[in-house]
This record gives C-alpha cells, sequence and structure tokens, in this order.
C-alpha cells in the first residue's frame, strides 16, 4: 500500500513536471513563433503570386479532373490509384518531403471483388521546423460518379472553362480536387514568390471519401504518434457556402448511414409476358419496403428514430437568426421551386440539424431507354439517411434492419430480403472560438472584406470526427465553393473567383494562424 501510495504520488510528480515543461516549451514556441511571426502576415505579395499563377492553377485542376477517380465504382479503381500517383507527381515537383502512399489493403464487404484493394492515403510534408505550428490539411481526391447521360452539358471528366459565366467545370471541380489542389497551389506561390512557409504542412487526402472513407479512421490512429505527431490543427476544405455571396466557416456536419435492401427471388431475369402475374416479382417487395421508410415530405418513417434527435434549445435557435440566407439562391441552386420549408430557420435546421432519408437508386433495375419487358431477378434498393446529434450508428442500423425486416414480412412474399450498412460516418458538432477558426476569420476579412457567416451542413465528411477525438486537436472546415456548385450533380463547377479567392484564404489563414499566440 504505501509503495502504491509512494509510487502513484512519484508518478504524479513526474507527470506536474513533464506538463509543465511541455507548457513552457509550447509558450516558448509560441511566443518565438509569434515574434518570427510577427508583421510578417499574408503580404500583397503572396496574392499578387497566387493572381499571376491562375493560368498555371487552372492547368493543374485541368490535369487531375481528367483522372475519373470514381470510388464507388470498382471498375474505375486503377483510375482512383492513377490519381494519387498524379499527386505524389505534384508533391514531389513542388519539394515536400517524406511523400508516402499509405496502402490500406482489402476492401470489405459489401463489394462485388473481393480482392479490391483500397486506394491508398497521400502523406507529404512541406518544412519540419520545431519553432513553427503544424497545420494537417485533409482533402479528397476521389470523386462522384458522372456520366453525359446524366444530362452533363459537356464531358465531365473534361474541365470546361466557361469564360462567359467565369466558372471551371467538371466533375471535382468543388468536390473535392479543386480546394484539395488549393494547399498545393499554396506551397507553390510560395515557392515562387519566394516567400517562407509559415507553418509546417502535412498532406492527408484519400481516395475513399465517397464511399465512407473505408480505412482511413484505422490509418490516423496507427499514424497519431508517427507520421501525424505534433500536429496543432486540421483544416479542411471539402464543403461550401450557404449560399453564393458570403464566405462562411463551418463548425458542423451530418453524418451518413448508407444502406441497401437485397430482394432476391428468381434464379435468372425473366420474361414479364411469361411470368408476370405467376411469381413473386422482386422489385415489386423492395418497392413496398422503400415506400415504407419516408414520405413525401421528407417525414422519417422508422419508430424511433426521432426520439435519439437531441432537443433545439433557445441558444441554437438565436444562431439561425444570425445567419444570411437566401430563399431564390436555394432555389436556383436545386434548379425548382420545390423546398419542402420556406422560412429560413425551418430549412438550414432540417438541412443541419434534423436526420433526413434519400432513396437513393435499385441496382439491379431496368435503367435505360426504351421499354424492356423484363423482371428483375434481384434487386438492390440504396438508401442513407443524414444522422445528427445524438443518434448513435448501431442503434440506427438496428431500428432501419428490424423495420425493413418487419415490412418485408408483413408482405408474405417467397422471396428473399436481406438489409445491411454499407458504410457510415458520424456527424460532428464543434466549437467555433479557437485560433484556428479566429485565423480562418480574419483571413477571411482580409481576402473577401467581409466577416464569414459561421454555418453547419448538412453534408458529411466521415472522418472529421476522428481527426479532432485520435489527434486531439481542432478541426476547422473552411469551404473554397459555394452552394451552387452541384456538388454530386450534374455541371459540377467551381467559380474561378472562388478557385483564387479560395487559394489565398487558405494561404491568409496559415499566415494568421502561425502568427496566433494559441494553438
Ligand atoms: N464534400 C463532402 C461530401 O460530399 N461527402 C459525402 C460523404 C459520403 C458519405 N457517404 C457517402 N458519401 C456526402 O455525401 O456528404
Ligand atoms: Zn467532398
Ligand atoms: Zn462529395
Amino acid at each position: 500500500m504505501v509503495i502504491y501510495s509512494l509510487l502513484n504520488s512519484t508518478l504524479k510528480v513526474q507527470a506536474n513536471r513533464c506538463f509543465l515543461s511541455l507548457f513552457r516549451s509550447k509558450i516558448t514556441k509560441n511566443l518565438v513563433r509569434s515574434m518570427s511571426m510577427s508583421n510578417n502576415g499574408p503580404s500583397n505579395k503572396i496574392f499578387n503570386k497566387i493572381d499571376e499563377l491562375k493560368p498555371t492553377f487552372i492547368d493543374i485542376l485541368a490535369k487531375a479532373v481528367e483522372i475519373p477517380a470514381v470510388s464507388s465504382d470498382e471498375s474505375l479503381r486503377p483510375m482512383v490509384v492513377k490519381k494519387a500517383h498524379f499527386l505524389v507527381e505534384q508533391l514531389n515537383e513542388l519539394g515536400f518531403h517524406d511523400v508516402q502512399l499509405k496502402e490500406l489493403g482489402i476492401q470489405p464487404p459489401p463489394v462485388t471483388n473481393s480482392n479490391l484493394k483500397l486506394p491508398p492515403i497521400v502523406l507529404a510534408r512541406y518544412g519540419s521546423d520545431p519553432k513553427k505550428k503544424t497545420v494537417l490539411v485533409y482533402g479528397h481526391y476521389d470523386v462522384q460518379p458522372a456520366s453525359l447521360e446524366d444530362g452533363w452539358d459537356s464531358e465531365p471528366f473534361k474541365l470546361t472553362v466557361d469564360e462567359s459565366k467565369q466558372v471551371l467545370k467538371a466533375r471535382g471541380s468543388s468536390d473535392d480536387t479543386g480546394p484539395l489542389l488549393g494547399w498545393l497551389h499554396v506551397v507553390r506561390a510560395h515557392r515562387d514568390a519566394g516567400i517562407e512557409f509559415p507553418v509546417n504542412l502535412i498532406t492527408c487526402f484519400e481516395g475513399m471519401e465517397e464511399s465512407g472513407s473505408l480505412g482511413l479512421d484505422n490509418l490516423i490512429a496507427h499514424e497519431a504518434e508517427k507520421y501525424f505527431k505534433g500536429v496543432d490543427t486540421v483544416c479542411i476544405s471539402d464543403n461550401y457556402w450557404l449560399g453564393t455571396k458570403k464566405p462562411v466557416l463551418t463548425y458542423g456536419l451530418r453524418g451518413c448511414n448508407y444502406y441497401q435492401i437485397i430482394v432476391e427471388g428468381p434464379a435468372a431475369d425473366l420474361h414479364s409476358g411469361m411470368f408476370g402475374g405467376i411469381i413473386a416479382e422482386p422489385m415489386t417487395d423492395l418497392i413496398q419496403i422503400m415506400n415504407s421508410l419516408v414520405d413525401s415530405k421528407g417525414k422519417i418513417l422508422i419508430k424511433g428514430i426521432d426520439e435519439m434527435v437531441a432537443p433545439v434549445t433557445e441558444k441554437e435557435m438565436e444562431l439561425y437568426e444570425k445567419i444570411e440566407f437566401s430563399l431564390e439562391e436555394l432555389q436556383a441552386a436545386s434548379g425548382s421551386k420545390t423546398e419542402l420549408y420556406k422560412k429560413k430557420e425551418d430549412i438550414l435546421m432540417h438541412r443541419w440539424r434534423y436526420p433526413s432519408l434519400s432513396l437513393h437508386g435499385i441496382e439491379g433495375a431496368f435503367s435505360s431507354a426504351g421499354a424492356k419487358t423484363v423482371i428483375p431477378a434481384k434487386v438492390n434498393g440504396k438508401f442513407s439517411i443524414r444522422t445528427v446529434p445524438d443518434m448513435k450508428s448501431e442503434k440506427l442500423t438496428q431500428l432501419v434492419v428490424d423495420h425493413c425486416n418487419s415490412v418485408f414480412k408483413s408482405l408474405n412474399s417467397p422471396n428473399r430480403c436481406k438489409t445491411e450498412l454499407i458504410h457510415d460516418g458520424d456527424y460532428w458538432v464543434s466549437d467555433p472560438f479557437n485560433a484556428s477558426f479566429s485565423a480562418a476569420a480574419k483571413a477571411t476579412k482580409e481576402v473577401y472584406g467581409v466577416e464569414p457567416d459561421y454555418t453547419r451542413e448538412g453534408g458529411s465528411i466521415p472522418i472529421t470526427l476522428t481527426f479532432e477525438k485520435v489527434l486531439k486537436t481542432s478541426v476547422l472546415l473552411l469551404p473554397m465553393g459555394r452552394g451552387d456548385d452541384g456538388a454530386h450533380s450534374v455541371n459540377e463547377k467551381l467559380d474561378i473567383s472562388n478557385y483564387i479567392n479560395g487559394i489565398k484564404l487558405m494561404a491568409a489563414y496559415l499566415h494568421n494562424y502561425a502568427e496566433s499566440p494559441e494553438n
């Protein structure tokens, strides 16, 4: 007992000493930084260089978007890997060091090819000066699928520079190839202008974000005390302004649980003239189940979900009042007047802080032009639920599976039905009052001349919470694109001004963060 308490107090003294010396070294580091960085903020010189490099930046984006790195299409996996190699070339050319492609192993089920390798994570460093702060920048080089038949006005994997609208159109231009390249462009601008880079930069670029960030959680845990040791903050540019005019800083995201319902019956697709009316059709069963998930007003019909959602507080209500929002801009972004709510508060709350369920598609169903009289033998219905505080993924999945099983049972069908989770990613809500957010707010003022709005977002970046928890750092979401960029939709674009000003914003943010007295 005596030995234990002695040991215990010795450990405490040691821990305190260790904490004090860490604390002292942190203060010294910050003093040295703020002394060496004072009067050395983002200068006109760097902004001018960014303007001057505009053709180069557009050219590099054109090369990058030409690679159809669609992570959800197994047949295009070599293209995702090719894009990782493209980034490695760029990083090497810019003088990054310790450039590594981290392999993540085989993609877990459900997957068609059971030997499919996950695309690598691209890690690289720019600088490793112990006197400087270290910023980890995350982005994803994979993209959503896109094809001309979906209704694109031009080839999605070819950059169209639309001079009249002053936009750059291509899949990935805004989500997330353009913003990811922005970080590399910041380095190029400093290098070419002969300006000292203000921080140590670490890149973490993944190729599976659009498909659940599989494997990245493990890599972050594994590298926390290795490659990512000493990271002071994480910055992610993979979301959008709320509208088209006002820059924003984002402190919250919804999570995403993605499911499929597989219904199978006959051994092969059948002639509906010969078998229609005499066999149970998988598609008919599937449609009934999918129809039971959500109503046309967006209300989720699965029991137990509403009870998991955190109640709205008065303080939270006040936040919505301050935000600049235009219904007309939302209508323009959706290309319709089909909104379910008219009031700003209702729209923002249903986008940011309530769950939603979207039906995405049916694999195996007849979907081409023409009138094929087929009975599909096996159909997979895909849907996802955007999650919010305090929903728990496992509990949600149990509710979803129980619901689908119970509806299928009520159909009394001889077919087989299985509902499964394809991937999940947590929601994230953080405190926007820290050194990183302050540096970004100052940068916004410097580049755009206005204070940013503070927003949450309805979309998901599954890895955000992992960075915060595992690296024990703040995470800032610093969007480059606008709310009408058409991410995941047809004719995705990035305004040229957002691209160029976004690069300036990144540069100014890094300088301001370097100068900030806190981490
Ligand atoms: N720009 C972020 C983004 O588009 N994220 C995706 C992530 C996701 C989750 N499940 C499938 N993809 C999103 O849809 O929000
Ligand atoms: Zn994205
Ligand atoms: Zn996306």
